[in-house]
């Protein structure tokens, strides 16, 4: 069984993503760094990400990891946060442990292109 079904096909994907997003935005430690950001469109790109990532049939149409976070001076525990706010956004919609980690552990790889390096 694949993970894109797991985690419950495109409406379950975009539920998630749409929970994110207002969890993102009640999370103090990371919401400034939102502030000029387009939400809606944040939120249409992560759908496709996300349904690429767990082998769902999409295309993501954003631009890659790197390129966008580049200039946002993402620390880890930025990165963290919002690691946190997915999962309460994917426990809100009964995801399963898991199913949860399988997807987290797809996330991570992504850290690295995410977060400026720290010395
Ligand atoms: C696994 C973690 C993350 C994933 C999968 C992810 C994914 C994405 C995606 C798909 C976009 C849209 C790309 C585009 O505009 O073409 C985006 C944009 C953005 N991300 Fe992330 N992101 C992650 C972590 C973070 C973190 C930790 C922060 C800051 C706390 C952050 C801040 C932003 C901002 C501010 C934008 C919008 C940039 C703009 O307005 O042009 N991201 N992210």
């Amino acid at each position: 069984d694949n993970l894109y079904q797991a985690l419950g096909g495109s409406p379950g994907i975009a539920r998630v993503v749409d929970q994110l997003i207002v969890e993102i935005q009640q999370d103090a430690r990371i919401s400034p760094q939102f502030k000029e950001t387009n939400m809606k469109r944040l939120a249409e790109l992560l759908k496709e990400q996300l349904c690429v990532v767990s082998d769902g049939p999409c295309q993501y149409s954003g631009d890659d990891m790197l390129t966008v976070h580049a200039q946002l001076g993402i620390k880890s525990a930025a990165f963290n946060a919002l690691v946190e706010d997915l999962q309460a956004a994917m426990h809100k919609n009964q995801i399963p442990f898991p199913t949860q980690n399988r997807l987290l552990a797809r996330l991570a790889v992504m850290k690295k292109d995410i977060v400026v390096s720290a010395p």
